[in-house]
């Protein structure tokens, strides 16, 4: 499957990007947990076999999963230019700006890492100073640093797949993230939409080195016509002005309108995504908490490049119905129990990825909403869940779907 084709949140699933949370996750430390986004230390061995448990899911309900880093090792084999120019900025961004410093770390790479898999991964897992071969010399660096500090941070955020980039329709964003942390991580994206075979020539939406920050855990693909983004704690309105723009002006795009959906900016519902995903043609799980505070604005295309902005006043349930084309049912995220919801909703509990129209996969821990998503008639796929979580993310916030069939 070349290109990619996402007009909906429900279409039959075809192709997924994932990624296996690999040694990243072994440089998380209680001092950098809070910048680097997580709320504890995963286990690694567990979480990957959650996580391979996730992927079989998927592959066993007619999916093809690609692996984001098998991709990325793809461009890299391609050519020794875009290896050089990709490892160059990648030590860049890291925030290296001494020539030493970057010479001392390509070198390490270049003799260490010859296989382009084991090279993209070493760029995710980051650099100990101890791995360096440095001359103990009577420099500063020896008398005071520790000789096992990060020189270059880890990315442990990697197997939220969603967020670094999104599916548009046809096209893809690419974005310019919230956190210095996950900023990196759009590098991978740039380099395969702009060179992987199956990716190359997707029209490119929105752009990594733009002003504003989005994420694609805001991103909601709603119909051909429709595009929902959050405006939350990751995604300015600045940048979906922007984004609304380039979609209108693209001919190929179907999407005459942008919903923006403002929630409120807090940890728990970082992105729109962890507070309401899609589930069937007229089902969503919602948690309780976002009802009140929800505004909502169109954004539509107007005169001479422009876009138009109206505030929608009346509830979501209608806004929904108008745009979806049918009465749909909003599904609450622990069954009505408030405390069930905030426990659940922490835990992704209404983070789903749906696999096809009434098909959703969850995570074994949220069983309220669980049960009660079973009782209203939903095929659940369940997986194991304890590791993964604590990275505060669910199945939708762990895949980036590529291809799902038209409606
Ligand atoms: N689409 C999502 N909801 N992604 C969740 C990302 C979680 C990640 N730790 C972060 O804070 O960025």
């Amino acid at each position: 499957m070349v290109g990619v084709n996402v007009k909906s949140e429900v279409g039959a699933l075809k192709k997924v990007i994932l990624h296996r949370p690999g040694d990243e996750l072994l440089n998380l430390t209680p001092d950098t947990l809070e910048r680097l986004l997580f709320d504890d230390i995963p286990f690694l061995e567990v979480a990957q076999q959650e996580h391979d448990a996730f992927a079989q899911t998927l592959r066993d309900e007619g999916v093809e999963v690609v692996y984001l880093e098998d991709l990325m090792a793809d461009v890299v084999a391609s050519s020794p230019e875009l290896r050089d120019q990709f490892l160059d900025q990648w030590i860049k961004e890291a925030g290296i700006h001494t020539e030493k410093w970057r010479r001392i770390i390509s070198e390490y790479l270049n003799s260490e890492f010859s296989d382009p898999k084991a090279l993209v991964e070493k760029t995710m897992t980051g650099i100990n100073l101890a791995e360096l071969d440095v001359e103990r010399s009577n420099s500063l660096i020896d008398l005071v640093s520790s000789p096992t500090k990060m020189v270059i941070d880890p990315m442990p955020n990697l197997y939220f797949t969603r967020d670094p980039f999104a599916m548009v329709g046809g096209g893809v964003t690419i974005h310019r993230m919230y956190s210095v942390t996950r900023n990196r991580e759009t590098l991978y994206g740039q380099y395969i939409f702009d060179n992987h075979p199956d990716f190359k020539g997707t029209p490119q939406y929105y752009r990594r080195d733009y002003a504003f920050h989005i994420e694609g855990g805001d991103v909601l693909n709603i119909n051909d016509h429709v595009l929902a983004v959050g405006i939350s704690q990751r995604t300015e309105p600045d940048a979906i002005d922007t984004l609304a723009a380039g979609i209108f002006a693209d001919e190929t795009s179907t999407i005459d309108t942008v919903l923006a959906f403002d929630i409120p900016n807090s940890r728990a519902f970082m992105h729109l995504d962890t507070v309401f995903t899609q589930i069937d043609r007229d089902k969503f799980t919602i948690h309780p908490g976002i009802l009140g505070p929800l505004t909502v604005f169109e954004l539509t295309p107007g005169a001479d490049g422009k876009v138009n902005v109206k505030r929608l006043d009346s509830d979501l349930e209608s806004i929904l119905e108008k745009y979806v084309g049918c009465p749909v049912k909003l599904l609450q995220c622990g069954a009505g129990d408030r405390i069930a919801a905030e426990r659940e909703q922490w835990n992704d509990g209404s983070n789903t990825l749906c696999i096809r129209p009434g098909t959703i996969v969850v995570y074994q821990r949220n069983n309220v909403t669980n049960d009660f998503l079973y009782r209203e008639g939903l095929d659940l796929k369940v997986v194991p869940s304890a590791e993964l979580s604590r990275g505060r993310g669910g199945p939708r916030c762990m895949s980036m779907p590529a291809w799902r069939e038209d409606l």
